[in-house]
C-alpha cells in the first residue's frame, strides 16, 4: 500500500475519514477495516459488522466476477471494483492473472473502448482537450495531487490498436497499460497516472452518437496540434522531471514524430514502436534458434508499415547490425533483408510519392530493378521474395491466406509466422490455420492471446506464444523508473528484448513446440528480469541518475534492491493524523 512511515512498521498515517476514505480507492479497504481503524476513522456504522480478511474479499470477488456472463460484463465489474479498492482490485488480478489479463487488457478492452461512451460511468486519470488549453498546467497539478510520479501514461486515440480512432475512449488504453505495469512491474498505481489529449475525433459513428462524452469535433491538426502536445510534455519536464511518459496508440505519422522530437529531453517511450519491435525481435530471435539460422540470413516480410510494422523493421534491422560483429553489415546491407508492405502493396520506388510514408528510411524501400510495375499483392511478393518470416502489423483479418502461407511453405521448411495484430478479430490468420496449411511447421507467435493448437505430429500441443508488447514494457519502464534513466536508449530496449528470448520455453526447454516467448502468467518475473537487464545497460550508457542504487554489477545487491521497491497489494494498518495521507 502507500509508504509505510518506517521501513519495518506497517503503519500508515491517513488524514481521511468516514466517507472520504471509504470513497477513495488507494486508501480503502471495505469490510477488512479493522475495529480499531472503524474507531479512529470514523466508519464503525458504515460498515457491516464482520471484518474480513484481503483474502476473503478477494475470494468473494472472484465469486462476484465469475457470475458476469460476458468477458465485457466480467470487464465492467473489474473497472468498477478498481474504481472502489486498488488493494483488492490488484489482489484479485495477481491471484488470476492468466484469466484475468485478457479481460482487463487485448482483447477485451478493445470491446469496453469501442463503448466506452455509452458504458461510461465514472472518470479515471486525466482528459485534457483544446478548449481547455489555457488552464492545462492547472489541471494537470490537480491530477498530480501533490505527488512525484513514477509513469504516466498517455494516448491521443488516433490508432487504438487495430480499431482506429476511439476519441475520448482513449483515456481507457492509457488506463490499461498503467494497470499492466502494476501487475507486472509493481509500479505504485498512485504513482501512476493515465492521460488522454481528447483533441477530437473522426470517427463518425463517435461524433453522431448522442451518448458521446469527448470532444465533438474533428481531430485538431497541424500547428494546433503540436502546440498542445508541446504544452502537455512541457508540463510533465516541469513537474514531473523524474516521469517516464509512455505514448500509446498515436496515429502513425504523430507517433514516429514526436518520439523523434522527445526521446533526446526526457524519458520518453513509444510502446507501439519500441516496444513492439523489442518483444517481436525477441520472439524471432527465439524461432531462429529453433530453425539454427541466423537473423542475418533471413527474407522478412512485414506486412503493414504503420508504427509496429516501422517499429519492428527498425529493431531488427538494428539487431542484425549487432549479430555482424565484425561490423560488415551496414545499414543499407541489413535492410536489404526486408520487404516492408503496406495498403498499396509493395513499397517500391515505383510507387507514387504520396503512397509512400515520409518516415520510411529509403533504404527500406524496393529499388525499380527489383520490382518495376510489377504485382505487387501479398502472394505474388512471397513467390518472389521466399520470405523466412513473415510478420503482420496490418490489422486486415485473414491477409494471411492458405494459398499463401502453402506458397511460404514451399521455400523454407519452418516459416516463421506472426500475426501480431490485435484485437483478436483483426488478427492475419488463426495459428489453427497456420498450423494446418504449413503441415504443422510454421513457428507462430500472435498479438493476442490463442488456446495451443493440436499438433498430430508430436502428440503433444503446439504452445503459441502471445508476442504481446505487454511482455516487455512493463520491464523497459521499470527499468528506466528504477535507475531514474534522463531517457530511454536503444541500448536499454535491445538489452531488454534480450533478456526476454533467453527466457523462452522453445530455448531454455529445448523444445521446438514450446512457446517463442514466456508464458504471461510469468510476466511478473519475467518484466522483474528484463528490468534488471535495462538497469545494467543504463549506467553503461550513463543515463541512469539514481544515486541509492547499488552498483549494477553485485547482481544480488540489485536483485535485492529493485525487489523492494516493488508495489504489492496489501493493506496497510492506518493511524489517523490529521497530517497524515490524503
Ligand atoms: N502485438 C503487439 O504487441 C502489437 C503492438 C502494436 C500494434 N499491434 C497491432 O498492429 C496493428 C497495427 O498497429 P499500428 O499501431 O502499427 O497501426 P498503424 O495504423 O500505425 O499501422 C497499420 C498499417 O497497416 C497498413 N495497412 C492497412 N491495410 C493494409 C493492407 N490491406 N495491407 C497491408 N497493409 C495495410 C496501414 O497502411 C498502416 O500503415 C494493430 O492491429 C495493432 O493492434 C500489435
Ligand atoms: O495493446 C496491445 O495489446 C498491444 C499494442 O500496443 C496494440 O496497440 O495492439
Ligand atoms: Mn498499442
Amino acid at each position: 500500500m502507500s509508504s509505510p512511515s518506517s521501513p519495518d512498521d506497517n503503519t500508515v498515517k491517513v488524514g481521511l475519514k468516514g466517507p472520504t476514505i471509504l470513497n477513495n480507492p488507494r486508501f480503502n479497504k471495505g469490510s477488512a477495516f479493522t475495529r480499531d481503524e472503524r474507531d479512529q476513522l470514523g466508519l464503525r456504522g458504515r460498515l457491516p459488522f464482520a471484518v474480513d480478511t484481503l483474502e476473503e474479499q478477494t475470494e468473494r470477488a472472484y465469486i462476484q466476477y465469475q457470475s458476469r456472463e460476458s468477458d465485457l460484463l466480467k470487464n465492467s465489474f473489474l473497472a468498477s471494483l478498481k474504481s472502489q479498492n486498488w488493494t483488492l482490485y490488484y489482489s484479485l488480478l495477481s491471484k488470476h492473472l492468466i484469466e484475468m489479463f485478457p479481460i482487463v487488457y487485448t482483447p477485451t478492452e478493445a470491446d469496453a473502448i469501442a463503448e466506452y461512451s455509452n458504458l461510461f460511468r465514472r472518470s479515471e486519470g486525466l482528459y485534457l482537450s483544446p478548449p481547455e488549453f489555457d488552464k492545462m498546467e492547472e489541471d494537470f497539478l490537480d491530477a498530480c495531487e501533490g505527488r512525484q510520479l513514477d509513469l504516466i501514461v498517455v494516448s491521443d486515440a488516433e490508432a487504438i490498436l487495430g480499431i482506429g480512432d476511439q476519441g475520448s475512449g482513449g483515456i481507457a488504453i492509457s488506463a490499461a497499460k498503467a494497470v499492466i505495469y502494476t501487475l507486472t512491474a509493481g509500479i505504485d498505481p498512485a504513482k501512476a497516472l493515465a492521460v488522454t489529449l481528447d483533441v477530437g475525433t473522426n470517427n463518425e459513428k463517435l461524433l453522431d452518437n448522442d451518448l458521446y462524452v469527448g470532444y465533438r469535433e474533428k481531430r485538431v491538426r497541424g500547428q494546433k496540434y503540436d502546440d498542445f502536445v508541446d504544452k502537455f510534455v512541457g508540463l510533465v519536464k516541469k513537474h514531473q522531471p523524474n516521469c517516464l511518459l509512455h505514448f500509446e496508440d498515436f496515429g502513425v505519422t504523430n507517433a514516429q514524430r514526436l518520439l523523434a522530437k522527445y526521446r533526446d529531453q526526457l524519458p520518453v517511450f513509444n510502446d507501439d514502436i519500441q516496444g513492439t519491435g523489442a518483444v517481436a525481435l525477441a520472439a524471432l530471435q527465439a524461432g531462429i534458434a529453433v530453425t539454427k539460422s541466423k537473423l542475418a540470413d533471413q527474407r522478412i516480410i512485414i506486412y503493414g508499415s504503420g508504427s509496429a510494422g516501422l517499429g519492428i523493421a527498425r529493431q531488427l534491422r538494428d539487431a542484425i547490425k549487432l549479430e555482424s560483429e565484425d561490423g560488415k553489415i551496414d545499414d543499407k546491407e541489413a535492410s536489404s533483408k526486408f520487404w516492408l508492405m503496406d495498403k498499396h502493396g509493395l513499397i517500391k520506388k515505383s510507387l507514387e510519392k504520396d503512397k509512400i510514408r515520409d518516415e520510411i528510411e529509403d533504404d527500406f524501400i524496393r529499388s525499380e530493378d527489383d520490382w518495376g510495375s510489377e504485382e505487387n499483392d501479398l502472394l505474388t511478393v512471397v513467390k518472389k521474395v521466399k520470405p523466412t518470416v513473415l510478420i503482420g502489423t496490418s490489422t486486415q483479418a485473414g491477409a494471411f491466406t492458405e494459398e499463401v502461407v502453402k506458397e511460404m511453405s514451399k521455400h523454407v521448411d519452418r516459416p516463421i509466422i506472426f500475426p501480431l495484430s490485435n484485437p483478436t478479430k483483426k488478427c492475419e490468420a488463426t495459428p489453427k490455420d497456420l498450423r494446418q496449411w504449413s503441415n504443422n511447421k510454421a513457428l507462430i507467435s500472435t498479438g493476442s492471446p490463442f488456446d495451443p493448437v493440436d499438433n498430430p505430429d508430436e502428440g503433444k500441443k503446439y504452445v503459441v506464444a502471445e508476442c504481446n508488447n505487454a511482455l516487455i514494457y512493463p520491464g523497459l519502464g521499470l527499468g528506466a523508473i528504477l535507475s531514474r534513466s534522463t531517457k530511454m536508449t536503444d541500448s536499454m530496449i535491445i538489452a531488454g528484448s534480450k533478456r526476454l528470448s533467453e527466457l523462452a520455453p522453445a530455448l531454455t526447454k529445448k523444445d521446438p513446440n514450446e512457446s517463442l516467448l514466456p508464458d504471461f502468467g510469468d510476466a511478473p518475473k519475467v518484466n522483474f528480469e528484463i528490468a534488471l537487464s535495462v538497469i545494467k545497460a543504463s549506467t553503461k550508457d550513463k543515463v541512469s541518475r539514481e544515486d541509492t542504487m547499488p552498483n549494477p554489477e553485485n547482481e544480488e545487491k540489485l536483485r535485492e534492491w529493485a525487489s523492494r521497491k516493488s508495489w504489492e497489494p496489501k493493506y496497510m494498518e492506518y493511524k489517523y493524523d490529521p497530517e497524515g495521507l490524503k
